[in-house]
Order: structure tokens, then C-alpha cells, then sequence
């Protein structure tokens, strides 16, 4: 069944026409990557889907409902949750109260300290727990950031750069954990990535976006071989990569 639909959403700033009619679905269950140069739209396509820009045209569906014109509290609420490119913590605050702040905005669980910590141990942290956020390594930040997200109990999580600015190892382990929240708990992903070889672990469909529309919707092989996708976003990139 499909979650989402996005339908030929546009979105300009100003002058700057960024997305330009893009269009797409993801089924229950599934791990998409959307991939593409900078500057083409891609975390404009993730603000526009979690409700902090809103679209100037076109539609976005999720299970069956029209969602275009909610706030993004609201969407939260229907089970869209987010990570961002640059970590959004409470800096101050410890990484417990950090997951407990979203858990009292969602419906107020009793148990919510209990499920805080389950939260942190899932994500590694519970060694944290009683750290300053500001305290941690940035793959600290960026699991904390997931366990938050999670605390809404999202049916699609959308992570934008999750691996950016990360070692192989910290790469391998939330590759590890992205797999396992998909897998176990049937978490719809939708990834904004350039690190494609980490991407490619986690997901058999990728989306390229240029210059605001969309390029390609198919396997990494495929995508790999495209000869649009090596003009506009691959070139010499992924030779350098392969290896790595
Ligand atoms: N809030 C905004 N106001 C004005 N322009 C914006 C805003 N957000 C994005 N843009 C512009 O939209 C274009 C696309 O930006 P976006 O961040 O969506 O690209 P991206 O594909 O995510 O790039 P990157 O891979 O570098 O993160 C850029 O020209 C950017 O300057």
C-alpha cells in the first residue's frame, strides 16, 4: 500500500523556481534514498513533505489523506517524523530530557521515562543518558536526533544527510540501526544522501533529483549506469567513491 504520494509539487523562492513539478510514492515498509546535486532540491522536497515550507502547487497524500495544508505539528502527529541536516537539540539539556521533551509533546505517556530510556538504548546512548547534549560527538547528535524523532512513533522518518560528516564506523552502525528500525519496526525511510555507498546498503530504489525535477526512480545499478544521472550528479564523483 502506498504512504505517501507526492504530486507534481512545486516551489519557488522568489525568482527561484526549485522544485518543478516533482512527483513520486513510497509503499509501506519501504527505504527510498533521494539523491542529487547540491543545490537541486532536495531538502526543499523534505521541508515541503514534513510541513515547514508549504508547496505552491500540487499535492502531498499520506495513507489515502491529503496533507498539503497541515502544519508540521500536525503531520508529526499522523506519524511524520524528521532528522535534520545540521542536529536540532536541546543543547543544555541532557540526552534523557532531550527524548522526553518530544514524548510529552506527543500524547502524554505515564510510562514516558521508561520509553525514553528504551528510545536511548536503541540508538547505543544509554551511556549517555545523563550527558549534556552538548556534550556529545556528532554521531552522538545525530542518534540522539534519531531518537527523538522516534519518540513521535513515525510510520515515515525522513533523514536528511543522517551520514554527512561521519567515520566508516559510526557509518556502519547507523546503517546498522536505520536497518533494524526498517526491518523490526516496518519504519518507512526516506533518506536525503551523498553518501551513496551507505545509501546503497539500506535501499534497492533511489530518486535523482536536478535542478528540481526528477531524473531517475529506479536500483542503484541502474542508477549508477544512467547516463542523465552521470551528467548531472555522478561525473567523476562516484569513481572517487567506489572504493571507499
Ligand atoms: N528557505 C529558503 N529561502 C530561499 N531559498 C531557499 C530556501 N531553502 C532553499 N533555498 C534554495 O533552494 C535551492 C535548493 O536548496 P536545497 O537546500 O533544497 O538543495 P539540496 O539539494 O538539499 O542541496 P544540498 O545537497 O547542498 O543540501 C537552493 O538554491 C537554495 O538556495
Amino acid at each position: 500500500m502506498k504512504l505517501l504520494e507526492v504530486r507534481d509539487v512545486h516551489k519557488s523562492f522568489g525568482g527561484n523556481h526549485v522544485l518543478k513539478g516533482v512527483s513520486f510514492s513510497v509503499g509501506e515498509g519501504e527505504v527510498l534514498g533521494i539523491v542529487g546535486p547540491n543545490g537541486s532540491g532536495k531538502t526543499t522536497l523534505l521541508n515541503v513533505i514534513s510541513g515547514i515550507l508549504r508547496q505552491d502547487r500540487g499535492s502531498l497524500i499520506f495513507e489515502g489523506r491529503d496533507i498539503g495544508f497541515l502544519r508540521p505539528s500536525a503531520r508529526a502527529k499522523l506519524g511524520i517524523g524528521r532528522t535534520f541536516q545540521v542536529t536540532r537539540l536541546f543543547s543544555n539539556l541532557t540526552v534523557l530530557e532531550n527524548v522526553l521533551v518530544p514524548l510529552h509533546y506527543g500524547s502524554p505517556l505515564p510510562a514516558g521515562r521508561r520509553v525514553a530510556e528504551e528510545l536511548i538504548e536503541l540508538v547505543g546512548l544509554s551511556h549517555k543518558i545523563r550527558e549534556k547534549a552538548a556534550s556529545l560527538s556528532l554521531a552522538q547528535r545525530k542518534r540522539l536526533e534519531l531518537a527523538r524523532a522516534l519518540a513521535l512513533k513515525p510510520k515515515l522518518l525522513l533523514l536528511d544527510e543522517v551520514f554527512a560528516g561521519l567515520n566508516p564506523v559510526s557509518i556502519r552502525e547507523i546503517v546498522e540501526l536505520l536497518a533494524r528500525l526498517s526491518s523490526d519496526k516496518g519504519i518507512t525511510l526516506i533518506l536525503v544522501e551523498h553518501v551513496l555507498k551507505a545509501l546503497f546498503q539500506l535501499t534497492g530504489r533511489v530518486l535523482v533529483l536536478s535542478e528540481g525535477k526528477l531524473i531517475f526512480d529506479g536500483s542503484p545499478e541502474g542508477m549508477v549506469k544512467n547516463p542523465e544521472v552521470i551528467k548531472a550528479y555522478l561525473g567523476e564523483r562516484y569513481a572517487g567513491e567506489k572504493g571507499t
